[in-house]
């Protein structure tokens, strides 16, 4: 893949269509700091993740295309500006390869990558969360609680005698922070009766104040 050449209104519109990202460097022959971004743009078209990923580069002169251009307020070159359906997505004024690349990757690729990875993790959790039909989420696990409320929860439901299975969160900090967004939940222990978060070592404590902590584990 290369830097296509944008030389008219047309192509230019027929180019950022695309809802696949498209990079678009608004330049100037005059401009030694051009040559470097379109080359920075070369190189980032040969990498074979944001070649799968459908993005695609071009290159216009800013004074030749002057509608558009004053419609994107370039006001110098080199201006690189991202598209995704016709829309600007992100810009980057100036010849900073560094933001270039990092933004280039991150509409490219990077939303794709985390938001299969976040999907993933959702599954994970899940996963987890029904793992027995009363799981506890916490520091340590039951014979070493690493955490004081972690351990009177322990306590607690070792009273009970209900069957119980753990995990760790201290092992995983992946689970750790994304537990916490998945339930809206910001503490542990968390306590999960059927895949449903029942609550922190308060809300258990409540429960068994007012007598329905056994019914609501055998649920
Ligand atoms: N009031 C909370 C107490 C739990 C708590 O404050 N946990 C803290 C300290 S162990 C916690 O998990 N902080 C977040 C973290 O460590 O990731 C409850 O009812 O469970």
């Amino acid at each position: 893949m290369t830097v296509a050449t944008l030389d008219s209104n047309e192509h230019f519109l027929d180019f950022t269509r695309s809802p696949s990202l498209t990079v678009v460097h608004f330049s100037a022959n005059w401009a030694e700091q051009c040559g470097q971004v379109t080359e920075v743009l070369s190189e980032l078209s040969k990498l074979p993740d944001i070649q799968s990923s459908g993005s695609k580069f071009g290159v216009c002169d800013a004074e030749n295309l002057s509608e558009i251009s004053l419609q994107y307020k370039i006001d110098s070159v080199p201006t690189v500006i991202l598209f995704k359906n016709g829309s600007q997505v992100d810009r980057i004024d100036g010849a900073d390869a560094a933001q270039i690349t990092s933004k280039v990757k991150l509409h490219s690729i990077g939303k794709s990558i985390s938001a299969a990875s976040s999907e993933k993790l959702e599954d994970r959790l899940k996963a987890l969360i029904n793992k027995h039909k009363v799981m506890v989420f916490m520091k340590g696990n039951r014979d070493t609680p690493r955490c004081g409320f972690s351990r009177t929860l322990i306590q607690i439901l070792n009273g009970t005698g209900v069957q119980y299975d753990t995990f760790d969160i201290l092992t995983d900090e992946e689970v750790r922070q994304g537990l916490k967004e998945y339930s809206d939940w910001p503490t542990y222990p968390q306590l999960y009766v059927k895949g449903e978060l029942i609550g922190g070592l308060d809300i258990i404590k409540e429960l068994q104040a007012s007598g329905e902590l056994e019914s609501t584990l055998n649920a």
